[in-house]
């Protein structure tokens, strides 16, 4: 009995350390509790991940074949139930904006997650442009696939799973790319700057490859930030707005690939 009230005690603790830590880290409860907390909480008392949780919704509340209904969807739940990493609502029409005036024909993602920022894209893109979007996460991939396929994206949309490394690396050779016109960086933001470098070193950036970075603020890329604006080989725009579904300050970043 004893034992396991101390380890009880212990637990409580550990995780009462856990929120002070990331309080302290990312500057308040508020945040935490949306972005870090309030998911893993819902998971706790469902048989169904946050990211099954996306899915049963879009497929309860959306049209098949029609994206805008899935992005409203997808906008809807997590800005009323719980907090998600897609781009978003307000961030998501910089993102369209940005994409139109490059008029791409070929696109790369890095970061899918659920395929809400592939199926903003692909909504705008003229027939025969190809988006590739990269994740490593299987479930996360599995989850993309069933909303591209339901919002009628599928053909414009393909889903390449593994690290963001490894599949930059086979691009050339095992995917027929020679250089890409657009590229929407939402993975984890420690990769921003290596991928980066890589795709420069690879030769997958030409003169006007407009690469756009979400998130440079929160929860941040400085390393990847200071380096672009400081490159003579990047021209770049920051847009400023706020994180996905919350009032946070967040903003997104164009570098344009001078060669
Ligand atoms: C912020 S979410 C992407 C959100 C998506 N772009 C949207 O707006 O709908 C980041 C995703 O990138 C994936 N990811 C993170 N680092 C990665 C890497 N190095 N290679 C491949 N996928 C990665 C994660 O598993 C996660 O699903
Ligand atoms: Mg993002």
């Amino acid at each position: 009995m004893e034992f396991y009230t101390v380890l009880s005690a212990g637990l409580a603790g550990l995780v009462l350390l856990a929120i002070v830590a990331l309080v302290r880290h990312h500057g308040g409860a508020y945040l935490t509790w949306h972005v870090y907390l309030q998911g893993y909480m819902k998971s706790l008392f469902s048989s169904r991940s946050k990211e099954q949780r996306i899915l049963d919704f879009v497929l309860k509340h959306a049209v098949p074949g029609d994206p805008t209904s899935v992005l409203n969807a997808i906008d809807k739940y997590f800005s009323q139930q719980e907090w998600a990493m897609n781009v978003g609502d307000e961030k998501g029409l910089i993102l369209d904006r940005v994409l139109q005036e490059a008029s791409p024909s070929l696109v790369l993602e890095l970061g899918t997650y659920c395929g809400y920022s592939a199926v903003r894209m692909a909504r705008l893109l003229k027939q025969g442009t190809q988006i590739l979007t990269v994740e490593f996460n299987r479930d996360n991939a599995d989850i993309a696939h069933q909303i591209l396929q339901f919002a009628g994206v599928k053909d414009k949309v393909q889903v390449l799973e593994g690290s963001s490394e490894e599949v930059i690396r086979q691009l050339q050779k095992k995917h027929a790319v020679d250089t890409v016109d657009f590229i929407f960086i939402d993975h984890w933001k420690d990769r921003y700057l290596p991928d980066t470098k890589l795709m420069e070193e690879l030769g997958l950036l030409r003169k006007g490859t407009v690469i756009l970075a979400d998130n440079v603020i929160f929860p941040g890329a400085p390393d990847y930030l200071q380096y672009v604006r400081s490159s003579p080989k990047y021209d770049c725009t920051y847009y400023p707005s706020h994180l996905e579904y919350l009032d946070a300050e967040d903003g997104l970043e164009k570098a344009v690939y001078k060669g």
